[in-house]
């Protein structure tokens, strides 16, 4: 590990010190200006003929790289060619992802991220972050000595076995932590070397992949039980030991693994779960923007929620936690909120093992008291039931809101609330233009993968993205800056709010429940700035800061991708 070191000048200048020459400082990604090193620069750090004679600029540099992506057809040629910038130059990678963030954020992340991580070990060119596998038992340690930088503050974390909803990708769910620590620099400007992914790569059972001679991931079959507990303890006394100052999110592990892991390690070090938690506050988010525009408050929306996994159970916990804030309580709070999973609504008049489901199971009296007894409890039933006025979707099964159903809610409710937030966009629950279509122009949408606008009558409806991007760069910056020892529910019900609270009187006017991506480093520092106010107020922040001392600890924590005057370290 080496430290990444700008000093601060007496006029006010920086400087980045670079400890290497000449070839390998062309390779190296961190440091490479490409063109762009000055003349001084190239006799200073032998450079002088391995480079054109031309001096480029960063902006010139962009306009060139984003030529060369734009020229690609096939997404993941795209993603490829953005990978190969990163890997060439993280700066100027950066510099075009912020330029064309609407653009690009559909190849760096949903949808075509899962596609890369399907193909990983058939498109892999280069390692990036760290690879822990069952053979490092005992010398994790050591292994983390090998991350390429000192002060790492954050790691995303996968075990890979629910990537997206694309299940067990084994190695190749790696892109998933790539591709949300992309967005942390990216949103939240946390400085790249400051960043770690990390593939906790217990194996897979993934058949296909055991059989793929081109594999590039610990060929076994999934560690379980104990041997996972006590390797992912080691893994978790490591990164405490390593780098005492970050913060972990845990990222795409299946329901008992993410709840577990969640709840075993929540105070060991400050952590989430992406999946359960950050999900579940763009979700209210959603719903909060959904009652500025139709002014009915949350306490009297009928809320159902196809999927009682992960993400469900995370969102159906949240949402009680802000009707308990506005004073619901007792059978009207259950009452608030129906989750379903494969077998319909969740009634504890059916068998239901899973503690997590319990949470949000019904009484059978509460079922009986909306018709809901006897006969079929899937989600025509319910819906026809219930007359929801909002339906979201996190069951990662395709065509789960058909027409019938958002007829139905259509027809009982004058705007209601849809978000199917299942990624990628195929596994969408339906199509916006689908559901536009179905509601005549009044559904209120929010999508988990992004969808281009839908043409309605004389007007354009721009689709929503109801994705924890929203969430999880402000969550974590707010973290850092406050220097929060735990990551609390508070925290991301003041995420919620606040970004609730970032769409402005356009887009409400328009129906749109969330800010249009573009706006996504804006809306990140806002909502920055509420975690870090909640962590203070929750006693969980190590470094307490006044309302009036946030903005510019936010500013001073965040990275603007430029390149640096460099001098020899
Ligand atoms: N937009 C966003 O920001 C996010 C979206 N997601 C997406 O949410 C999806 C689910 O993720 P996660 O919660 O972790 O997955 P899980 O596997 O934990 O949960 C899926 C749930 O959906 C239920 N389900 C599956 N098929 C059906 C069906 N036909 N009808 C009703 N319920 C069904 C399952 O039922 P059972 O329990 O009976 O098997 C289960 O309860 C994924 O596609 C993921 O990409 C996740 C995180 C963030
Ligand atoms: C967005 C996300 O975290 C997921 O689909 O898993
Ligand atoms: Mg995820």
């Amino acid at each position: 590990m080496e430290p990444y070191r700008v000093v601060e000048e007496a006029q006010g200048g920086r400087k980045l010190l670079v400890p290497y020459r000449g070839a390998r400082l062309l390779a190296h990604p961190i440091y490479n200006k490409g063109t762009a090193f000055t003349p001084e620069e190239r006799v200073a750090f032998g450079l002088d003929g391995l480079l054109p004679s031309a001096v480029g600029t960063i902006d010139r540099q962009a306009v060139r790289a984003h030529e060369s992506i734009r020229r690609k057809e096939d997404p993941l040629e795209k993603y490829i060619g953005l990978s190969a910038l990163q890997d060439r130059n993280e700066t100027l990678f950066y510099r075009v992802l912020l330029d064309h963030i609407e653009e690009l954020l559909p190849i760096v992340y949903t949808p075509t991220v899962g596609r890369a991580c399907q193909r990983y070990s058939h498109i892999y060119r280069r390692g990036r972050g760290l690879w822990i596998t069952p053979e490092h038992a005992g010398r994790i340690d050591q292994v983390l000595g090998n991350a390429p930088f000192d002060d790492v503050r954050l790691l995303v974390v996968t075990d890979n076995e629910r990537i997206l909803g694309l299940g067990d990708l084994g190695a190749g769910g790696m892109g998933i932590p790539i591709g949300k620590l992309a967005i942390y620099t990216a949103a939240a400007g946390i400085h790249p070397t400051r960043t770690l992914p990390l593939s906790f790569d217990v194996g897979t059972d993934n058949q296909a992949l055991l059989d793929d001679p081109l594999y590039i991931g610990y060929r076994q079959r999934r560690l379980r039980g104990p041997a996972y507990d006590a390797l992912l303890d080691e893994l978790v006394h490591a990164i405490r030991r390593r780098f005492p100052r970050a913060l972990v999110q845990w990222e795409d592990f299946k329901k008992g693994n993410a709840f577990r892991v969640l709840d075993r390690h929540r105070a060991t070090l400050p952590s989430f779960n992406d999946d359960i938690e950050g999900t579940a506050a763009v979700a209210l988010a959603g719903m909060l923007t959904g009652a500025r525009i139709t002014g009915i408050p949350l306490t009297q929306q009928r809320i159902v929620i196809l999927g009682a996994g992960a993400a469900g159970v995370g969102i159906a916990r949240l949402i009680r936690a802000e009707l308990e804030r506005a004073g619901l309580a007792g059978p009207a709070l259950t009452a608030a909120i129906a989750c379903l999973d494969s077998g319909g609504l969740l009634v504890d008049d059916r068998r239901i093992d899973d503690e997590h489901k319990r949470e949000f199971t019904w009484p059978a009296d509460l079922a009986r008291a909306h018709g809901l007894a006897d006969g079929p409890r899937d989600l025509a039933a319910v819906v026809s039931a219930l007359r929801p006025t909002a339906l979201l979707g996190t069951s990662g099964e395709p065509g789960t809101f058909p027409e019938p159903i958002i007829r139905a809610m259509a027809a009982a409710t004058r705007r209601p609330v849809i978000m199917p937030m299942s990624n990628p966009s195929d596994l969408s629950e339906a199509r916006p233009a689908d559901v536009i279509t179905w509601t005549d122009g009044r559904a209120l949408l929010g999508t988990g993968s992004p969808f281009h606008p839908v043409p309605f009558g004389n007007r354009t409806i721009r689709i929503g993205q109801a994705n924890n991007a929203f969430i999880f760069p402000g969550v974590g910056l707010g973290a850092l800056v406050s220097e929060a020892r735990q990551i609390t529910q508070t925290m991301f019900l003041a995420a919620a709010e606040r970004l609730a609270a970032e769409v402005d009187a356009h887009d409400l006017a328009a129906g749109c429940l969330f800010p249009s991506v573009a706006h996504l480093r804006r809306v990140t520092v806002a909502v920055a700035a509420s975690v870090a106010r909640a962590a203070r107020d929750a006693g969980v922040a190590a470094r307490p800061l006044d309302d009036a001392a946030i903005p510019a600890a936010i500013a001073a924590a965040m990275w603007e991708p430029s390149y640096l005057p460099m001098e020899p370290a």
